[in-house]
Formats: C-alpha cells, sequence, structure tokens
C-alpha cells in the first residue's frame, strides 16, 4: 500500500505549478527599481500574494485582461519551497529550499496605480489568469549562488531588463524567515523575490523572452484576452 499512496499522493515539487499552495511575492527589493517608478525604498519586505491560478507555463500566452491598458513585465527569481515551517531562522532557510524558478510578475500597472492611489489591495492588478510565467524547476544545485546570478529580460529581442540578484536589498534567508514569521511557508510554495530596473510595457503581438544567464531561458507570446 506504501507504494500506491507514494504513486497517488506523492507530490513531486518539480511540477509545483499543478499544484503548489502559493505564491508569495516580494516588492521592491531592488533600489533602481524602486527609482524608476518613483517608490520609497523599504525598510522591511513588501509583502502581496498571487494565486496560483495565475501560473501559465511556455507553449501558451500571457493575456492581457479585459480592461488592462497597461500590462508591465516583471523578471524574477522564484524561490521553490520543499519543507514546511514557520518562524523559520536565517541560519536554517536555506534548508527549506528545494530549487528555483524562473518566473515573470506580470502587472496590470494602470491597475495597480488606481489601487495604490485608493488604498487598495493589489490583488487584481498583480493575481489575473496568466500574471505569473513560469519555467521550468531548476534543481537547487544548478544554481551555486542565487545572490549572484544575472536575469534579463527582452521584448521583441530588445533588452529591457538586465540586473543582478547582487543588488536585492533583502537576501533570500532573511525573506524565508521574515514571511515565515506570519504565514508558514509549505512545500509547493513559491517565493518571487522582485524585479530588477527596467520594468515596462508590453501589447498583443510582442513576444517576451527571459532567462538566468547560463541557467535557463523561457518564451511567451502576448494577446489580448478574449472571452
Ligand atoms: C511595484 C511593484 O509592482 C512591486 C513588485 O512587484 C516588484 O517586483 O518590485
Ligand atoms: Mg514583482
Amino acid at each position: 500500500w506504501q507504494k500506491v499512496y507514494l504513486m497517488t499522493y506523492q507530490r513531486n515539487i518539480a511540477k509545483f505549478w499543478e499544484w503548489g499552495r502559493k505564491i508569495v511575492c516580494v516588492g521592491r527589493n531592488y533600489v533602481d527599481h524602486c527609482a524608476e517608478l518613483k517608490n520609497p525604498v523599504p525598510k522591511s519586505p513588501l509583502i502581496f500574494l498571487k494565486p496560483t491560478s495565475s501560473y501559465v507555463r511556455e507553449g501558451s500566452a500571457v493575456k492581457i485582461p479585459t480592461g488592462c491598458s497597461t500590462l508591465h513585465h516583471e523578471v524574477e527569481l522564484g524561490i521553490v519551497i520543499s519543507k514546511k515551517g514557520g518562524d523559520i531562522q536565517t541560519d536554517k532557510a536555506m534548508d527549506h529550499v528545494g530549487g528555483y524558478v524562473l518566473a515573470l510578475d506580470m502587472t496590470a500597472r494602470d491597475w495597480q496605480d488606481v489601487a495604490k492611489s485608493q488604498g487598495k489591495p493589489w490583488s487584481m492588478a498583480k493575481g489575473f489568469d496568466t500574471a505569473c510565467p513560469v519555467s521550468d524547476f531548476i534543481e537547487k544545485d544548478k544554481i551555486s549562488d542565487p545572490h549572484n546570478i544575472k536575469l534579463w529580460l527582452k521584448v521583441n529581442n530588445e533588452m529591457k531588463q538586465n540586473g543582478s540578484t547582487k543588488d536585492m536589498i533583502f537576501n533570500i534567508p532573511y525573506l524565508i524567515h521574515y514571511v515565515s514569521t506570519v504565514m508558514h511557508l509549505e512545500e509547493g510554495d513559491v517565493i518571487l523575490t522582485g524585479t530588477p530596473e527596467g520594468v515596462g510595457p508590453v501589447k498583443s503581438g510582442d513576444v517576451m523572452e527571459c532567462g538566468i544567464e547560463s541557467v535557463i531561458s523561457m518564451k511567451f507570446p502576448v494577446q489580448m484576452k478574449h472571452y
């Protein structure tokens, strides 16, 4: 019965997007990105959530939600959690990391601007269907130093974002610690660690290509949502 149990219920961390529990996002984690959007540099991590229904995989398009006039790309390093924990101390935090993922935190910037000005949550601006394109799972040992990798993004072959995770304001162990003091982190959760500078708009017909230098890349066309 153990074999049957394992075959039926054991979840494959490498396919977290099929069953993962939550997507925790960190905002304003790079000084230059704070500056480009004229946002203050935070004193503690700015955290928000995306629903797992926003995951989209290569082979499908990113769809501009109806009513959104300014959809922005944000390339980010994602951390895939492999071990449940709450109140995780920074020196133990990396034990909870199962691997990594290249992700886009697609943002309906016009909706976010309205929400910000009215003191409302960002859920719609960040959580629409296809708002979270993700690459294949990246084994932990493929990235020896997650705080020194190059993240890039091109739109129609033109470089728009070209940053390094060495410029993160809050590092990965601290982010895991900080989030887990408020909400347990669980197997299959993903933490998006924020975007470097260079965010900007995409329109229907554009193609976004992004990557982690020497590790992985992915490509997504952009379309209007039709329903
Ligand atoms: C301004 C934002 O949307 C914050 C964010 O998501 C980021 O990565 O920074
Ligand atoms: Mg972001």
